[in-house]
């Protein structure tokens, strides 16, 4: 297996509404691959797909050499996921939401309790290991979210827009947290619309309406349509994507 991720033409509808529309793209081992548009554009739904959660209405998925259609359960095992809804239990400490998850993946004894330790120390919690994460702030949450979705060492983890609400320090944390991440050779696909973001990916993928309307390295993006932002390119798409609009 070559790449960590394979799509190709992917397609969601619901009923007559096209959600994502003939989707291909293809993610490296280690790489950070940015699934940018903004709201509605289909991130969520791309990426319910690709972990296995909803149904493609066509096209092909291949997440960790498994494919989607038949072995959704082996790629579940193999992912780790932040959904945009906030994933931890508020009322229990770092802790127990730790060894909660790990419970969940099957981790338990000594095993789940030296991977736990990891972790804290990975991510510079001790200080409030013990705190509950209802009192901590929305930056550091998400920075638990994002320990606790490796609990199971995923080689690859989605994240669907951890950021969002965030304060710009926080933001910033969070994303030299996700290049220790990636260095370490975890795959990570991540979505946004803060598109300042797109310039911390290694690739990205613009999505319009459901549509790819861009695709690649950020530098050269920038240098091809003559922008000199990911935000000033973005509203270049846009607008040309709605204009499109058959
Ligand atoms: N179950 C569903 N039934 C009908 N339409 C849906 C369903 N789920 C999503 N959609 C529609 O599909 C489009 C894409 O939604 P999606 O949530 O994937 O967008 P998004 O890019 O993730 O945006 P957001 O950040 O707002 O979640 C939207 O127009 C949404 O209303």
């Amino acid at each position: 297996m070559t790449n960590a991720i394979e799509v190709e033409n992917l397609v969601k509808r619901f009923g007559s509404f096209i959600a994502v529309n003939h989707l291909t793209f293809s993610v490296g081992k280690g790489e950070i691959f940015g699934l940018l548009g903004a709201n509605g554009a289909g991130k969520t739904t791309t990426i319910r797909m690709l972990c296995g959660l909803l149904s493609p209405t066509s096209g092909k998925i291949s997440v960790a050499g498994y494919d989607a259609y038949t072995q959704p359960e082996q790629i579940r095992a193999s992912i780790g996921y932040i959904s945009q809804k906030f994933s931890l239990y508020s009322d229990l400490t770092v802790w127990e939401n730790i060894r909660f998850f790990g419970g969940i993946y099957g981790l338990w004894g000594k095993e789940l309790r030296i991977r736990a330790l990891e972790l804290v120390e990975e991510f510079k919690m001790h200080d409030f290991k013990d705190t509950k994460v209802e009192s901590l702030p929305v930056g550091w949450r998400q920075r638990i979210s994002l320990a606790v979705s490796l609990v199971h060492k995923p080689p690859i983890i989605f994240l669907d827009e951890p950021t969002s609400g965030v304060d710009p320090v926080g933001r910033r944390m969070f994303w030299e947290t996700i290049h220790q991440i990636s260095s370490m050779g975890t795959t990570v696909l991540v979505t946004t619309h803060y598109m300042d973001e797109a310039e911390y990916c290694h690739t990205v993928l613009v999505m319009v309406d459901g549509r790819i309307e861009a695709q690649g390295v950020p530098a050269q993006l920038k240098s091809t349509h003559g922008v000199e932002s990911m935000n000033d390119l973005f509203l270049l798409l846009s607008r040309n994507g709605k204009l499109n609009i058959e």
